[in-house]
């Protein structure tokens, strides 16, 4: 943009924080600090990391699909812990603290949280994806209100699919034991909740107590945040027609839906800036690419690379305007 002489006439702030994965208090919080400081309170809208241009993944969606985050999960983090006297392993009492903490855990793996399919934003991601569908998935979206149960039952086999529809558990941590033969004194769990933005903080705690049913594992909120609001997707929405204008200059055959971001974000920190706030990657995801996040040859193409920067080109571009307008032309600048 330098290059070709291009100063946006709109003011624009870019913002780098360092430390998202652990909550973004000393990077974006810092930031959201010192705009506050400068007297910047108010943004049009805000973009950060996020949903992705998927495809394949969605079973029955022909083409890619752009999902972008109009809402954010909430978030838990529980620890469960249970104390016992310690002592010999030679004389075991009936059960252990590891025993019964592994019974804590197990039930709430064996208990999900129920699906919320019908309560929100996810209704009107899998709506707007009817056009790219078969005959038979038409049908079954097109009559949510017959076929909620089935579909909820059939996206709640994939991991991706089902964090979508509901509040989802995992266990990150277990800790017990200092030597073969000691009966240990103490187990310790953590549970990690994202929460479905039609519950909050409090059900998930609530329905958590009632499926463990047992007084001997404390449960200890560690941290916590509430689902994000949704923000504006609708025709009128000025930075969500941006987003969807970028997408489809990079990717022409995209069906852009909105969708609720299934991780967390530094959004958190931006909240109070905007109504509007879109999270986004622009990263083109094929089947097996989810599982990768945070796991096993994490990677993106050199290829898709490229699609990144020219999608936040394009984005710099297009609100770069004080209304709703056509996209900027020509599209191939980079
Ligand atoms: C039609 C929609 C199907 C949904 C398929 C979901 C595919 C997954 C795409 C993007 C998910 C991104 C989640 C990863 C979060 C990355 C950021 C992060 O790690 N933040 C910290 C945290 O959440 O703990």
């Amino acid at each position: 943009m330098l290059s070709s002489n291009i100063q946006p006439k709109r003011s624009l702030y870019i913002s780098f924080g360092h430390d998202e994965e652990t909550r973004g208090n000393d990077g974006a919080a810092q930031v959201a600090e010192r705009l506050k400081e400068k007297g910047v309170t108010e943004f049009e809208f805000v973009v950060d990391e996020g949903m992705t241009v998927l495809e394949d993944i969605v079973d029955g969606v022909a083409g890619p699909v752009a999902s972008v985050g109009v809402s954010e999960k909430g978030i838990v983090v529980l620890k469960l812990s249970v104390e016992l006297a310690p002592g010999h392993s030679s004389m075991p009492p009936r059960e252990t603290a590891i025993g019964i903490l592994a019974k804590a855990v197990s039930r709430l793996e064996e208990n999900p949280h129920p699906s919320m399919l019908g309560s929100g934003v996810e209704t009107d991601m899998f709506e707007s994806l009817v056009p790219k569908m078969g005959y038979l998935q038409r049908v079954i979206i097109s009559n949510m209100w017959l076929f909620r149960y089935p579909l909820s039952w059939l996206l709640s086999r994939k991991p991706a699919t089902n964090a979508v529809i509901r509040t989802v558990t995992a266990v990150t941590f277990f800790n017990s034991g200092i030597k073969f033969n000691i009966i240990p004194p103490v187990a310790e769990a953590l549970v990690n909740h994202r929460i479905h933005p039609s519950q909050t903080v409090q059900e998930v705690l609530d329905y958590d107590r009632a499926v463990i049913a047992d007084p001997r594992v404390k449960m200890e909120l560690v941290y916590s945040m509430e689902p994000h609001p949704v923000s504006g997707y609708g025709q009128s929405d000025f930075g969500y027609q941006v987003m969807k204008t970028s997408v489809n200059q990079i990717w022409p055959n995209a069906t852009v839906v909105p969708a609720i971001m299934v991780g967390n974000t530094d959004t958190v920190h931006f909240l109070n800036f905007s109504g509007d706030v879109y999270r986004f990657s622009p990263t083109h995801m094929f089947p097996g690419d989810p599982e990768r996040f945070h796991g096993i040859n994490e990677r993106m193409s050199v290829r898709n690379y490229g699609q990144v920067v020219n999608f936040f080109y394009h984005v710099i571009r297009n609100a770069d305007q004080a209304g709703l307008s056509p996209a900027h032309s020509p599209h191939s600048d980079l």
